[in-house]
């Protein structure tokens, strides 16, 4: 079994930081909301307690047994999880004059201290903070400083069967440089982790979990050309072969001549894979509507509605496998701590109340970059594992405002200039999401030396790991000047081009 941290989210917005952070140093973790209490096992390791928002002192901040954790496994408490440590075991903790955002330099002389092993005695760290720690608890002691604040970090190592430490700075942000170092420490030499999380066992130990749940029962998969289900959809597969019947829907919402495409490339996978036209019935439920959320919700519902239709017609199934990866559980939900709901992902937020079967969601804990690295030691092909992520409710959340079946065309046709012209300037690789969105707005251009009163197009291209966080493409203005140029020449109904600059946060990858 692999072994694991617990990340307890106090709604810090650095909380998954702390996840990937730990995941590239080759240990699984998982974040679990705060307050929940802990289902101990041997595989976990050690617990570190995030950030958060609220201040220690407020009348409703959440707070912790640490003592009856640290009776189990080492503690490592992050900036508010330090301040709490500090309170919980009778220290001060107040609101500072000095509030501390950024850069700092913590000081420590300890060459012996575990959790400073290796870092300079001088360190670059990042600070995010209110509060400060103005006394430390007795049988504590600190263990490093900065100019601002006597306490950057503290540790004890006798009041529980294991040591407890904690950081006022952030050791999860690249700013804190070597912050990862910190956190290695913390995993290798204080909670003693062999960094057994690696693609190949995560391979082997979700198709025993998927064998388990799902016995000999039949799994209905619903399967989207792109990587999440892709890669789901294998895994099942080694876990359950022949019992997998997978559904691929043609929502009238996919790319131009996607539906055509993607089956056929399925066939050389040997899934067993059935198209589904169920464009009328997406339309129907669609029309008219504009708000994105009742976007997503319908179509979450309608999803559901085809693949429970389906099941009907083959005996014995009880399971619905999906791709669900963790970003679209984060931002959909607020499994983790007091942190808000972004969106609904169509998967995850927008599936309905009451469903009959089960859910099958062997990737629902990874990164998109991690679902990459899966694929990868599965053998899956770059024609899936390269492509650009594309969502569920597809070219529904790009258009904004109503649908209809008129302005899908125009935003497919606009949508395959411009990704064909990303492959053919070499630059699809390059960029790690791109699309277009038509906008709800028409304007006055000339044409032929005619007046024309027609829609916009937004371009949208992002670099990002995750999806987490983005930044836009700094795309060549030739390339950008063609696209404009090509679109609205090619596509009748569409006078002007625009390009999005903005980033994540604070806007969103997609505009819907
Ligand atoms: N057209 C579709 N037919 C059947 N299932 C779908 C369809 N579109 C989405 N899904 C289901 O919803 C899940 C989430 O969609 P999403 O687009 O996030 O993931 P993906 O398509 O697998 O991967 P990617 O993010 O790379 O496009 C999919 O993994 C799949 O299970
Ligand atoms: O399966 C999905 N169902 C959805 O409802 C959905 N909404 C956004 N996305 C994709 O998620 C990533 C992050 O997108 P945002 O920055 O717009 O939240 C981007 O890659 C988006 O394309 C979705 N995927
Ligand atoms: N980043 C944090 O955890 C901040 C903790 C607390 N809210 C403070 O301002 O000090
Ligand atoms: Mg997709």
């Amino acid at each position: 079994m692999t072994e694991k941290i617990l990340i307890l989210d106090f709604g810090s917005q650095y909380t998954q930081l702390i996840a990937r952070s730990i995941r590239e140093l080759n240990v699984y973790c998982e974040i679990k909301p705060c307050l929940q209490p802990i289902t101990w096992d041997e595989t976990i390791k050690g617990v570190i307690l995030s950030g958060s928002p609220f201040s220690v002192n407020d009348e409703n901040a959440p707070i912790i047994d640490i003592a009856a954790i640290a009776a189990k496994v080492p503690v490592l408490g992050i900036c508010y999880g330090a301040q709490m440590m500090a309170k919980v075991f009778g220290g001060e903790v107040a609101k500072s004059n000095l509030r501390e955002y950024g850069r700092a330099f913590m000081e420590h002389n300890d060459k012996e201290e575990k959790l400073l092993y290796d870092i300079s005695a001088k360190s670059q760290v990042w600070m995010s903070h209110a509060d400060s720690i103005k006394r430390i608890p007795e049988a504590f002691e600190i263990i490093a400083t900065t100019e601002n604040i006597p306490v950057a970090a503290f540790k004890n190592t006798t009041l529980a069967a294991h040591p407890m430490f904690g950081l006022q700075f952030h050791p999860e942000v690249t700013h804190s440089l070597e912050g990862k170092l910190i956190l290695r420490n913390f995993l290798l030499h204080i909670c003693n982790c062999s960094q057994d999380w690696t693609p190949a066992a995560f391979v082997h130990e979700t198709v025993e979990r998927i064998k388990t749940q799902v016995g000999d029962k039949r799994v209905v998969m619903a399967l989207s050309g792109g990587v999440d289900s892709t890669v789901a959809a294998e895994l099942i597969h080694k876990a359950i072969g022949k019992n997998l019947f997978c559904i691929f829907v043609d929502n009238g919402l996919l790319r131009k001549d996607e539906y055509e495409t993607v089956l056929e490339s399925y066939k050389h996978m040997g899934l067993n894979v059935k198209g589904i036209n169920a464009k009328d019935l997406f339309y129907g439920k669609l029309a008219g509507v504009s708000d994105p959320e009742q976007k997503r919700k319908i179509i979450g519902g309608l999803f559901i509605d085809v693949f429970q239709q389906e099941a009907t017609h083959l005996t014995d199934i009880s399971f619905l496998g999906q791709g669900t990866i963790y970003p679209d559980v984060i931002e959909s939900v607020s499994v983790n701590g007091p942190s808000v709901t972004i969106k609904s992902h169509h998967n995850v937020g927008g599936l309905p109340e009451k469903m009959n079967m089960q859910l099958v969601e062997p990737l629902r804990f990874l990164f998109k970059d991690e679902v990459r690295r899966v694929g990868r030691e599965i053998g899956i092909s770059d024609i899936f594992l390269g492509r650009h992520p594309f969502p569920g409710p597809g070219l529904a959340i790009r258009i904004l405002g109503a649908i209809t079946p008129e302005k899908v065309h125009m935003l497919q046709e606009a949508d395959n200039v411009y990704i064909e012209g990303l492959k053919e300037a070499g630059l699809y690789d390059k960029v790690w999401q791109a699309g277009t969105i038509l906008l709800p707005v028409q304007s006055v251009g000339v044409m032929g030396d005619e007046r024309t009163y027609e829609f916009t197009v937004a371009l949208r291209a992002v670099t990002s790991v995750d999806g987490m966080t983005a930044d836009w493409a700094h795309l060549p203005y030739e390339f950008l000047a063609k696209m404009s140029n090509d679109i609205i020449n090619k596509v009748k109904g569409i006078n002007r081009v625009v390009y999005d600059i903005s980033s994540k946060p604070p806007a969103t990858i997609e505009w819907e």
